[in-house]
């Protein structure tokens, strides 16, 4: 072994970094230990310390056990742009989003020929008809929440604002993605032949997506905890089966959305027929996943962060107010006008990047260059095989590029900014194809929230006394999951209109 890591430090020109005994795999279960593991959340704790420390926007993460692996972490905006963009050289390492295949494969966990047939199948279902969709659902469901669960309300106390962020996000990539409207009252209700909602199986899916990764099947009998988990897998799988009977079953409307477009692919009538059943499962599972919580952590870390700044949350609502100076809903028309809204979104995305590291690899034996803070470059030797990880936070925290980086300034979105160091949706054939979709859902759910609600942090005895600084760490806490994922974000919302 200790061969091996002298074999793998000589591959990189021991260019300076981490030498660890367990491989990354081992983060999200064994405490940060030096030498040994990088514990949970590695990458969002260091932002873009560790980078300072190395003195290049680049380090190399060498670990041993099971097997021996070379990675290469980057912050430095070139060179991601340069790996982004060179998917043959730098594909995606499908090896490690085994997990996200278990329903079956999908555009998320694939490469090659297979993804290229996916990203073709979906693309149609994100484009501006559809968004018009995405526009008009959010509106209503955030209309059913005012209406149907805050009522006459003139103050609402939300323990954790993950609870309204998550079941809103669901219910949007529902109705848009997938013609499944669900109210806020039926979401409640446990439907005939299921023992847990929808919403129920999704969620404990998510989260527990990592036992499924180290545990063998006979397992997941083993505690309460597991069984619960088991049951929600087995629970998600028929509510899927049950909404491809359902639209299939249905009359044949003009329907355009994502949904139409998977069906469509595993049509065998048709000659087009391209998706195999399994294929169909495992692609509406994953824009199930990637298309709810990326989007309610992302809502939810901006609400908290209006919170905390009333100054800048005032500003957001004056230039909501400049562009409906009535009180009036906004229309998807009224979208390109609402730039501070996306200007506040862009900033909590930089500060919160749901995906904290993109994964690639090296296909061939290659070199990038890096740069530092002194202006000086180097090359780093990439063997063949070797891991890289686009730093998300190294990157938005890098003082190279965003001024005062551990501030929260939405302005710094509306004039001219670095485009390059900015990639919460990846970037290159590979980014996101939801980032649209998410775009417009949440600029019209937030711009609903805080024109007719004043938000702030619940005020609650045991904080008291604590200082600005602290209330604000306890607040935007964070832990890993699927994505990065609050801890505990209580809020008030008080009616303004
Ligand atoms: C704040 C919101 C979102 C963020 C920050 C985000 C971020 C990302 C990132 C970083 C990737 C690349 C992942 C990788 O390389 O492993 C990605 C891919 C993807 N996202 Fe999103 N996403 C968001 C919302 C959405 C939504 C709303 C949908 C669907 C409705 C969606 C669907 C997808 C899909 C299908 C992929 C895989 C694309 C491909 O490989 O071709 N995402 N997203």
């Amino acid at each position: 072994k200790l061969l091996n890591l002298w074999k793998a430090g000589q591959s990189v020109h021991n260019f300076p970094g981490k030498r660890l005994i367990l491989n990354p795999l081992f983060n999200n279960f064994v405490p940060k230990i030096r030498g040994i593991s990088d514990g949970q959340n590695s990458l969002f704790n260091a932002k873009h310390t560790y980078f300072d420390y190395v003195g290049w926007d680049a380090y190399t993460s060498i670990s041993l056990w099971p097997n021996t692996r070379t990675m290469v972490v980057l912050a430095d905006a070139a060179a991601i742009k340069e790996i982004t963009l060179s998917r043959a050289r730098f594909p995606k390492p499908v090896h490690h989003y085994k997990t996200l295949s278990f329903y079956g494969k999908n555009i998320v966990a694939s490469e090659g020929e297979e993804w290229k047939k996916y990203r073709k199948i979906s693309a149609p279902a994100f484009s501006d008809r559809n968004n018009k969709l995405v526009w008009d659902s959010s509106i209503k469901i955030v209309e059913g929440l005012f209406n149907d669960v805050w009522g006459k309300r003139d103050v609402i106390e939300v323990d954790h604002c993950v609870d309204i962020t998550l079941p809103i996000a669901l219910f949007v990539i529902g109705a848009a993605g997938f013609g499944r409207s669900i109210s806020w009252k039926e979401d409640a209700v446990i439907p005939p032949g299921h023992s847990m909602t929808f919403k129920d199986a999704l969620h404990v899916v998510t989260v527990e997506i990592f036992l499924k990764i180290i545990l063998p099947d006979w397992a997941m009998g083993l505690t309460k905890r597991l069984r619960r988990a088991r049951l929600a897998f087995e629970e998600l799988r028929s509510y899927m089966v049950e909404m491809i009977r359902d639209r299939q079953k249905a009359e044949k409307a003009e329907r355009h959305d994502l949904f139409s477009s998977l069906l469509a692919a595993n049509d065998h009538t048709l000659d087009a027929s391209t998706l195999t059943e399994s294929e169909l499962i495992g692609n509406i599972y994953i824009f199930l996943v990637a298309g709810h919580e990326t989007t309610a952590h992302t809502l939810c870390f901006t609400f908290a962060l209006l919170a905390l700044y009333p100054d800048e949350q005032e500003k957001l609502v004056e230039h909501i107010r400049s562009i409906l100076p009535n009180g009036q809903s906004p229309t998807y028309e009224d979208m390109p006008l609402l730039t501070y809204s996306m200007a506040v979104f862009y900033e909590t995305l930089r500060m919160f990047p749901p995906v904290t590291g993109i994964p690639k690899e090296a296909a061939e034996d290659t070199t990038i260059t890096v740069g530092n803070k002194k202006g000086e470059q180097t090359t780093i030797p990439i063997p063949k095989g070797a891991d890289l990880t686009l730093s998300t936070v190294g990157l938005h925290y890098n003082p190279r590029y965003w001024h005062d980086p551990d501030s929260f300034k939405p302005s710094r979105f509306l004039g001219d900014w670095p485009r390059d160091a900015f990639i919460p949706f990846s970037s290159g054939a590979r980014a996101c194809i939801g980032r649209k979709f998410f775009e417009t859902e949440g600029i019209a759910i937030l711009t609903m929230l805080v024109s007719h609600y004043k938000i702030a942090i619940k005020e609650e005895p045991q904080f008291a006394s604590e200082s600005f600084e602290q209330r604000k760490a306890r607040v935007l806490s964070c832990r890993a999951g699927l994505t990065v994922t609050p801890i505990r974000v209580p809020l008030t919302f008080t009616r303004r209109i």
